[in-house]
């Protein structure tokens, strides 16, 4: 090929024509102060951290994408292939390393890292594996990006989100663990399906653990503005307790159903985990169940437990906590979920 007279190529396989190709604009403007630039850093490429990675590409959220894992071929292998999808997609610097600087001065840092799930195991059985490399990881993020938000996916999520904050010294608002986001779109699901409706005209929360002992708010769903179980009373439709419980058991099945057939869940959390990086980076103050520093809340004092409720996000993350009316039932489930995260943490030594 014929050098042209403005490129110079640098070495073997280097081109270097970036300084000639454009003829800059002398008196351009600055770029304007107010637009941010923004920067997500997620940390482990397994299957959660690369489907968060591709939706959050995919929706435009990020300007900077800093990838981190201990696997190194792993690592840079993930990145050469979504740089390779650049082409198709919004522009996002995409950077990788094992080293926590490529993180430094993000807005978001994702945690995904960690051992998951074999058939049939509970997330709280991963707890001592987790919390050795988050004593790791957790004040190297901090360290790099002291003004970020931490988001926490890796199971067992909530007492690994109590762990970050302890671990990162940020402060309470800025520590939040993806929680019952996704359970809560499985129970939307659920519903929907039974319905026969858009999952999206589903109002309905999961709180409590991201786990088995989550709660099902039935009190407080609504589909399309109609509260369900007051319209079930109206129209003299007989449920029983039970039934609605069992529902609740399917959405806490439905996790171990997809990891016994497919050894790992992806897409789901993919989804959920960009929809709460939207709400955050985008300042929409959007009401997710997702885990968050419970003590002071629904009754909930016995000590400092991260689990979900109701929570409004923004641009300095956790904005408040949401009131709903609960039933007495529920109220108790909720304490004892915390009870149960309580009683694992107290053994954690942290
Ligand atoms: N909160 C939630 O709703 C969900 C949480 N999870 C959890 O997410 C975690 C990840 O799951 P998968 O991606 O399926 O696992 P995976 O095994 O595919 O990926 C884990 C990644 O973490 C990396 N890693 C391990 N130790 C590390 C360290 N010290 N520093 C940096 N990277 C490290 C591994 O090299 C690997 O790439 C698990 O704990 C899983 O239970 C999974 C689905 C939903
Ligand atoms: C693995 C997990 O926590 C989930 O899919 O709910």
């Amino acid at each position: 090929m014929q050098k042209s007279a403005s490129s110079s190529y640098l070495g073997p396989g280097g081109l270097d024509i970036a300084q000639d190709f454009f003829t800059p604009i002398q008196k351009a403007a600055p770029p304007s102060p107010t637009k941010r630039h923004t920067k997500i850093s997620v940390i482990g490429v397994g299957n959660v951290g690369m489907a968060i990675t591709q939706t959050i590409l995919t929706q435009d959220l990020a300007d900077e994408l800093a990838l981190v894992d201990m696997n190194a071929d792993k690592l840079r292998g993930e990145m050469l292939d979504l740089q390779h999808a650049t082409a198709f997609l919004p522009r996002t610097k995409i950077l990788a390393s094992m080293d926590y600087s490529v993180t430094v001065g993000s807005d978001l840092c994702i945690v995904t890292a960690g051992a998951r799930q074999i058939e049939g195991e509970s997330r709280l059985n991963l707890i001592q594996r987790n919390l050795t490399l988050f004593s790791n990881i957790i004040p190297e993020i901090a360290r790099y990006s002291p003004d970020s938000i931490l988001l926490i996916v890796s199971n067992p999520v909530d007492v690994l989100t109590y762990a970050a904050w302890k671990l990162s010294g940020l402060p309470s608002n800025r520590v939040i663990g993806s929680g019952t986001n996704l359970d809560s779109s499985r129970f939307r699901f659920l519903l929907a399906d039974h319905l026969d409706i858009n999952a999206q005209d589903v109002q309905a929360y999961i709180v409590g653990e991201h786990g088995d002992s989550s709660v099902a708010l039935w009190s407080s769903i609504s589909v399309g503005g109609v509260p369900i179980l007051s319209y079930l009373e109206r129209q003299q439709i007989p449920y029983e307790e039970e039934n609605l419980e069992n529902i609740r058991k399917e959405v806490v099945q439905s996790a171990y159903e997809v990891i016994s057939l497919k050894g790992y869940t992806s897409w789901a959390i993919g989804y959920s985990v960009a929809s709460l990086a939207r709400t955050i980076l985008r300042d929409q103050r959007k009401i997710h169940p997702v885990s968050v520093l419970a003590k002071g809340f629904y009754g909930i004092h016995s000590g400092d437990v991260f689990l979900s409720l109701p929570t409004q996000l923004g641009r300095s993350g956790v904005l408040g906590v949401t009131n709903v009316q609960l039933t007495d039932m529920e109220a108790q489930r909720l304490r004892d979920s915390a009870e149960t995260l309580l009683e694992v943490q107290s053994q954690l030594g942290i």
